[in-house]
């Protein structure tokens, strides 16, 4: 599996390196390339143990190193002449940053590094491709100088020989097991001891350490977290693809299936006919859409930042950090538990292998983890959050994405109900307000009694979460009223295509409000029939977007190889797909398998002559 992955992944990279030229010729930027990512992801559904090198290890060498290490090692990693991964995550760490062991220790004489990794769990662990594939990396060390701790550094460190491929003295490298999914990546596992590199290997574009020794700290350390943050913009719109696909292959096979009549009588319907089924399959891919538009605005703020960043502006880093931590964690979430969903809603053939849903699963669920485990960052958004209710207590203007926590601040209480789509946006954000501000009563007493921040986000974190979950739905919903009912391309859209964006806009708005129905009812009070009205309307919307399923998920535009799917094929043959499928499997080559001479026959003989010893 691993070479037939790595043979694809060479394919895909060449693809994508074409890609790129054609839509960012000599750019830096491959997100603009990636608009094919789709057909990438799908030529390697066992993942691809390139990913890293092309979406951090390139990067990382262009944003964190200088002009010379990039024209050192940057260009030939762009060019794909060297492979490499990003090396943070230990056996023994992957959140605490500044717990991780690997170390590095500058020796002024010869003007070296010398890389260890001083324990078992000091061991690099996880890192993509790192197993097999990578030559280089990017090693993540507490750097020391004069056994002095400095914090982070990076280091480009070469672990095989060029040529041969074999691992370099001083590096025990392997692959770290079989996995739920992704098993063609090969993650991997890395120790040095006493791995010297030279001075210029430490990646200097921030922070610096001179010849004598002399550390020069970055103006802001947590640029060093910007690999990072690229990588969270690129699960939000990998993770809303996962999705789209998965809608597509239910929503294909939901108008294919027929089964239990409605009327008593009336032949079997489509199982999209069901308003159930609507209301498993509909909500799914309006969630795609939703998070594809949001995936879409983070990435162009993430550009912005960047090159913001090259020209030593730091000042958009926090705001893009929260954004990347929430669209991250949201769109993980929601794409995880929305595929299963889907899954469910094809009955058993939803579980075969056939029907690709529990591999789409499998390659969607590790972004809950990877690249910041989800609670995680969930609090670190919750964090984000105090410190902005505290400038909203002093009167000062949030960051644009928070800037409806400003506006509801002032609301002394929530506006007469109508139930418009502003109406229900409003309610969303004043929740989350309402939130934000329990959170930091909480919070802030903790502070106030002397306990450190650290431990008051501690204690404070279920409700840290929730105001960060719903700054979340909060930014999403605002972010899809804004491009339905705003936008400035609006008048370009046929009348019916606005109304089908605005069914979707409606769905998406009467769902998130059921979904957070607790937290709103906490601070907006709503009566019972205003609650039945919405339920109506969401009825009445999934019968008005029901005709319009098959063909919202045909825009998304997955050929059947992509979709690797008997239950999505766009022929809709599934009956024929899926035992074609199944006649291909091992056991199907022989009337008679092999284990029944060995194991199954004598266990029944066996049976039948106790049996009959007992009648005698
Ligand atoms: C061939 C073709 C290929 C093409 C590919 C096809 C397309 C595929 C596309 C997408 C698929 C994705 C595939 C990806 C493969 C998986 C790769 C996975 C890689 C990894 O997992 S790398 C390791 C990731 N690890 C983490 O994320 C660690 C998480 N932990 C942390 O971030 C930190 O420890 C912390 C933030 C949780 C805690 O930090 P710390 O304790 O040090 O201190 P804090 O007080 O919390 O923070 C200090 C300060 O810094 C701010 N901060 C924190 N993080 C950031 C950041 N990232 N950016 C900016 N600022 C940050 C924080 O807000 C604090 O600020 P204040 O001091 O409060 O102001
Ligand atoms: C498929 C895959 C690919 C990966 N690729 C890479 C890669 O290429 N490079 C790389 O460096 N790493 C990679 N990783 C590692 C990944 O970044 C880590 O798994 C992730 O950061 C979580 O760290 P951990 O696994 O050590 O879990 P831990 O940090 O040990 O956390 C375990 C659990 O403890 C809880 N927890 C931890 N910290 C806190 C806290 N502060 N507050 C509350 N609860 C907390 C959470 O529930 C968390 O899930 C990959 C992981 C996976 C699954």
């Amino acid at each position: 599996m691993a070479s037939m992955s790595v043979k694809h992944a060479i394919a895909a990279a060449k693809k994508l390196r074409s890609l790129q030229e054609r839509f960012n010729p000599g750019g830096s930027d491959i997100y603009p390339a990636l608009m094919g990512d789709e057909a990438i992801t799908a030529l390697i559904p066992s993942g691809n143990p390139l990913s890293v090198h092309i979406l951090m290890f390139t990067r990382a060498l262009r944003e964190q190193g200088t002009d010379e290490q990039y024209e050192k090692f940057g260009r030939r990693a762009d060019n794909n002449e060297i492979i490499g991964t990003f090396a943070q995550t230990e056996l023994g760490h992957g959140t605490y940053l500044r717990g991780l062991e690997a170390r590095a220790d500058y020796d002024r004489g010869t003007e070296e590094f010398v890389l260890n990794t001083p324990k078992l769990s000091s061991y690099k662990w996880w890192p993509g491709g790192l197993g097999q594939t990578c030559n280089y990396c990017i090693f993540v060390a507490q750097l020391y100088i004069d056994n002095e701790a400095k914090g982070m550094a990076m280091f480009v460190v070469q672990i095989r020989d060029e040529e041969t491929h074999m691992p370099l003295p001083g590096v025990h490298v392997g692959e770290i097991g079989k996995k739920m999914g992704l098993n063609g990546v090969n993650n991997g596992f890395l120790g040095l001891k006493d791995y010297r590199v030279p001075r210029l290997n430490m990646l200097m574009r921030h922070q610096q350490v001179l010849p004598d020794g002399r550390f020069v700290k970055s103006p802001v350390s947590q640029v060093s977290y910007f690999p990072m943050v690229f990588v969270r913009c690129m699960v939000a719109r990998q993770n809303s693809n996962y999705l789209a696909q998965a809608a597509t292959i239910a929503t294909r096979y939901s108008v294919i299936r027929r089964q239990s009549p409605i009327e008593e009588g009336q032949p079997e319907p489509k199982i999209l006919e069901h308003l159930t089924q609507q209301m498993k399959v509909i909500p799914e891919i309006v969630t795609a859409v939703v998070y594809r538009l949001a995936a879409a605005n983070l990435q162009n703020m993430y550009n912005e930042t960047a090159e913001a960043v090259y020209r030593k502006d730091f000042s958009r880093l926090p705001e893009l950090h929260a954004l990347a931590c929430i669209l991250k964690v949201a769109t993980s979430y929601d794409s995880t538990y929305g595929i299963e969903r889907l899954r469910q809603a094809c009955g058993g053939h939803g579980y075969l292998t056939a029907g690709n849903l529990g591999n789409i699963f499998a390659m969607a669920a590790p972004a809950c983890t990877y690249e910041g485990e989800n609670s995680v960052l969930y609090l670190q958004v919750g964090k984000i959050l105090m410190k902005n209710w505290s400038q909203v207590l002093a009167g000062r203007e949030l960051m644009p994405s928070m800037a409806y926590i400003s506006e509801c601040s002032k609301m002394t209480s929530f506006p007469q109900w109508t139930g418009s789509w502003e109406c229900l946006l409003k309610a969303i954000q004043y929740a989350c307000v309402g939130s934000i501000r329990l959170a930091f009563q909480s919070y802030n007493a903790r502070v106030q009694s002397a306990q450190s921040q650290t431990a008051a986000v501690n204690y404070s974190g279920l409700e840290l979460t929730k105001a960060a979950e719903l700054h979340g739905r909060s930014y999403v919903a605002g972010n899809f009223y804004q491009q339905i009912v705003n936008s400035p391309n609006k008048h370009q859209r046929s009348p019916q295509f606005q109304k089908v964006l605005e069914n979707m806009l409606e769905l998406h708005l009467i769902q998130i409000f059921f979904r957070h129905l607790g937290d709103i009812l906490r601070f907006i009070r709503i009566t019972e029939d205003e609650i039945s009205a919405l339920q109506r309307r969401l009825e009445e919307v999934l019968k008005e977007l029901r005709p319009d399923a098959v063909a919202i998920t045909d825009a998304f535009d997955f050929n059947d190889k992509i979709l690797s799917s008997a239950l999505g094929c766009y022929d809709g043959n599934v009956y024929e797909r899926l035992f074609e499928a199944a006649l291909k499997h091992p056991l199907n080559r022989k009337s008679v398998p092999d284990f029944f001479e060995a194991h199954l026959k004598p266990f029944m003989k066996e049976n039948a002559d106790n049996a009959k010893k007992s009648k005698l």
